[in-house]
Parts: C-alpha cells; structure tokens; sequence
C-alpha cells in the first residue's frame, strides 16, 4: 500500500508572535517543518510527502526539505490555503496515486515515528479514519458565554463539569483511506475558505460524512507548538531525546 503524507505547513503562527512563519521557526537549530518531515521518514511508513507552505515561502521550504540528509522520501511543496482545511485540500489536489493518507502537523515536530507507524498500521487494518487521541488530565467545566455583572476581573458562569472519561485530545499525524479523505474534503469543501466554519481537524470532516473515526493512543512528544512557552516545553523534550 502506498502511503502519502501530507504535512501542513502554510500557517502563520500568530499566537507564536515571530516574524517569520511558524513552520520555519528553529527548535535545538532546525525549523519545525524539517523536524516534522524527518519523523515521517523515519518512520519507515511514509512514502512521499507533500507540504503545505505560506505562498510566499514555497522555495525556501522546499530548498530546505530537498537538502536534507534526513528526508530521503521525494518531497512536494504546493501554497496552502487561507485556513488549514483549505491547505490540506491544497495538498490533496497535488497528491498522486496513495491507498493511505496521513495529515501531520509541521507545528507538531516532535511526534514519534512509532506515533506515525501506529496511525499507518490502523489504516492498514480496516479503519478509514484514524486519529491519535491522549486523556484530559484537568477537571473540565462548561462555561456560559455572557460575563458576570461587576468590578472585579471579567468571569465566565460555570454550568457544570464534563464528565472527562470519555474526552480525548486529539492531535496529528491523523491517518485515513485516500478515497475517504477525499470524500470528506468534497463534501465540505463550502467551508473551507471560512475562518470560523473551516474544520480544525480532517477527522472533523469525516465525522460531517457520518463516517467512523477510530482513536488510537497518542503521544505527549506529539504536542502542538502554539505559544512560546510550547516552545520551550519542546525544546526540553528534544534535549531529553538526544
Ligand atoms: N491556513 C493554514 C493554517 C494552518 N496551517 C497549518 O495547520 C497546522 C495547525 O495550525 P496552527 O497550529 O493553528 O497554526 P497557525 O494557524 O499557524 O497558528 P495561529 O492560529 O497561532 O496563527 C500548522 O502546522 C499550520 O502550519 C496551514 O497549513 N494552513
Ligand atoms: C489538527 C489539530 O492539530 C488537532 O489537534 C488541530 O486541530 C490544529 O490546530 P488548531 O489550533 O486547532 O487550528
């Protein structure tokens, strides 16, 4: 079976506040993108890779792919989208002939190859869509929207407390069959230009088809680089795995 990874990339990484994008910001020296790409080929299960890039930066992120000793999969850069549903269906415009699809996180440079060997092997057996889940670790509450009448600082009215048990956070690489990923991407492809309708994830697509998703486990080195302090976080996690 073919496998083809899509690696999104082309965000702007507000919340991180640099000038550059997000996807070129070094952890320990190496921009997250070639962090992320190298866990793909590492994994031994990923056979091309396409990666979604911020228009401008197509070039240089792929002059910096094709240099690297550690990406020996042959690798394609496409301009993403306004939103991240929108870049992946950019990528799976450019995507050749593959039985199984991943969509991965360049914000997400520390996922374990075993992590995306994992997702791969549950497509393999069966499941069309198949998402990496980790628990809650916090008690959750319910909030109303409105704010509290008063001085003191802005407070939201908690209406009760989420039973966590049956929660999961879930993150990427997310794996599916090429023909359910494209399925799902078709039949949403009227919100994908919308920041506020586009889905965050493309389970979520899958999900609006009425289709299964299965939930295998996760990994914490798979966290999602948003803020600064994500950054240090990882670059600890780096250290502790060199
Ligand atoms: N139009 C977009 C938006 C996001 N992404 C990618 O989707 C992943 C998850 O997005 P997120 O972490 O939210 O990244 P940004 O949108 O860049 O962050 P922010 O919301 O802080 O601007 C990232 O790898 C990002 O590059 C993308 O390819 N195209
Ligand atoms: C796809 C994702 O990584 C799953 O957790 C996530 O939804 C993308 O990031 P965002 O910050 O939610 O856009």
């Amino acid at each position: 079976m073919t496998t083809l990874a899509i690696l999104t990339a082309a965000g702007s990484g507000s919340r991180l506040g640099r000038s550059i994008p997000k996807a070129l910001v070094h952890l320990g020296g190496t921009p997250l993108v070639v962090h992320a790409a190298r866990s793909l080929d590492r994994s031994g299960a990923v056979d091309a890779i396409v990666v979604t890039a911020p228009a401008d930066y197509t070039e240089q992120i792929s002059r910096l792919l094709d240099g690297d000793p550690q990406v020996d999969v042959p690798v394609t850069v496409v301009a993403g989208g306004s939103t991240r549903q929108a870049s992946v269906a950019a990528g799976l415009a450019a995507a050749g002939e593959a039985s199984v699809v991943l969509v991965h996180d360049a914000a997400r440079p520390l996922a374990p190859a075993r992590l995306v060997r994992r997702v791969v092997d549950a497509v393999q057996a069966g499941h069309g869509a198949v998402v990496p889940g980790m628990p809650l670790v916090d008690t959750v509450k319910r909030v109303a929207a409105p704010p509290l009448q008063g001085s003191g600082p802005r407070a939201e009215s908690v209406q009760d407390t989420v039973e966590r048990s049956g929660l999961r956070a879930v993150q990427t690489p997310q794996g599916f069959s090429h023909d359910l990923l494209t399925r799902a991407h078709a039949h949403g492809a009227a919100r994908a230009e919308d920041q506020d309708m586009a889905a965050s994830d493309d389970a979520g697509l899958v999900e609006s088809l009425g289709e299964a998703v299965v939930v295998v486990r996760g990994d914490e080195r798979a966290m999602k680089i948003t803020t600064a302090r994500d950054l240090e976080i990882a670059d600890l996690l780096l250290a502790e795995d060199e």
